[in-house]
């Protein structure tokens, strides 16, 4: 086998496997016959309500809890049927970055991210020089004799990647990693997951409740509710086509809306006068044609304006439009707009403006 083919199976190889996964407390299923698969160097990201099982798949996956049914693999390795002795190399190729940071505030940075490599056995010189490779990476030279009351929370955060990243992990656990830092901050973590994903092909899976974060950092998304997944995807289709109303709720402060006055006078027929309601996606560089225009321009049609907003994911713009035409040209108008490329064109009912 060449180099060259041993690297590309080694992309073949899922770094994760959940296979038909189930978890009860008491009479209560927090995970209901999960699978899915993380590939090498993928960024998934899980979102749901709260109670979904968000919190119970990710200790599944870092093997602090055992499933009753089913697999988790890891690279290959089933972690659910091994004893707690043989558990401990495996759990090992997990990094796990936390909310809090779980520094140990008596302990210096250098010594905070050499932790694991102590933990693993290696000597001191090693330790130290790894750490000190981390701390550079993490973009914190400079903090190594430091102690973590001495740091911002973004800082906090990036010691807790540098000490996650520590054993060379595999697959790297990310629980709320974001969520106790301000939006500049979360974009600079955000920035540097990127980038460690990119350096070291590196597998990353996270839960988080801000969507922004899901957005701007994964390349897919699972949708979970009551212990199921309810939608997976690619971030760009997921976000864009949410099919179910959770995933739809999970969105609403992400996608522009209708306003409540409008949404208060839609009816589902038409009557003479009305105006019909199109909500229109957009997806790439179509969001920065002039559509209005043309509708006017090529079909001699005047829609109105009632609300729109572009977001991006990764650098792919999504553009929603919702926008009122004379009920008697929507179909047309779905035909017009269809034809111009956007990604989906809908009716969602009837104003009288
Ligand atoms: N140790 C436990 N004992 C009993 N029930 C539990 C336990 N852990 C979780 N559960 C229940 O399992 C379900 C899933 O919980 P989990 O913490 O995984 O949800 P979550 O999606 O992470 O929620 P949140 O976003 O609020 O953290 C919930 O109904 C929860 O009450």
């Amino acid at each position: 086998m060449t180099t060259q083919s041993a690297a590309a199976s080694d992309f073949d190889v899922p770094v994760v496997e959940f296979q038909n996964v189930c978890r009860h407390f008491g009479d209560h299923i927090a995970l209901s016959n999960l699978s899915f698969s993380v590939k090498k160097a993928e960024i998934l990201g899980i979102i749901g309500h709260s109670g979904a099982g968000k919190t119970t798949l990710l200790r599944c996956l870092a093997g602090l809890e055992k499933p009753d049914t089913g697999q988790v693999k890891i690279e290959g390795k089933d972690m659910s049927s091994l004893p707690d002795k043989e558990l401990l190399p495996l759990r090992q190729r997990i990094g796990l970055v936390f909310q809090h940071f779980n520094l140990l505030s008596s302990k210096n940075i250098l010594k905070n991210v050499a932790l694991p490599l102590k933990i693993a056995g290696y000597s001191k010189e090693q330790r130290y020089k790894k750490a000190a490779d981390l701390l550079e990476l993490v973009g914190l030279p400079d903090k190594a004799y430091h102690y973590p009351a001495q740091l911002s929370g973004g800082q906090k955060q990036r010691v807790g990647i540098a000490r996650a990243l520590a054993a060379d992990p595999a697959l790297l656990l990310c629980d709320e990693a974001t969520s106790a830092l301000d939006p500049e901050t979360t974009r600079s973590i955000i920035d540097l997951l990127l980038h460690i994903n990119k350096q070291l092909k590196l597998t990353i899976v996270l839960i988080t409740h801000e969507m922004s974060v899901i957005r701007l950092l994964a390349d897919r998304v699972i949708v979970l509710q009551q212990g199921k997944i309810i939608e997976e995807g690619p971030v760009t289709h997921v976000f864009s086509h949410p099919k179910t109303e959770t995933t739809q709720q999970l969105l609403t402060e992400e996608q522009p809306s209708l306003p409540d006055s409008i949404v208060k006078k839609l009816h589902a027929d038409a009557q003479p006068n009305d105006y019909a309601i199109l909500r229109v996606v957009m997806l790439g560089d179509i969001v920065r044609r002039p559509l209005i225009a043309a509708l006017q321009k090529e079909h001699n049609i005047s829609a109105i304006l009632l609300e729109g907003g572009i977001t991006h994911i990764r650098e792919i713009p999504i553009g929603t439009l919702f926008l009122a035409v004379p009920a008697k040209h929507s179909r047309q108008t779905i035909e017009a707009l269809t034809g111009m490329g956007v990604e989906t064109v809908e009716s969602i009912g009837y104003v009288l403006l």
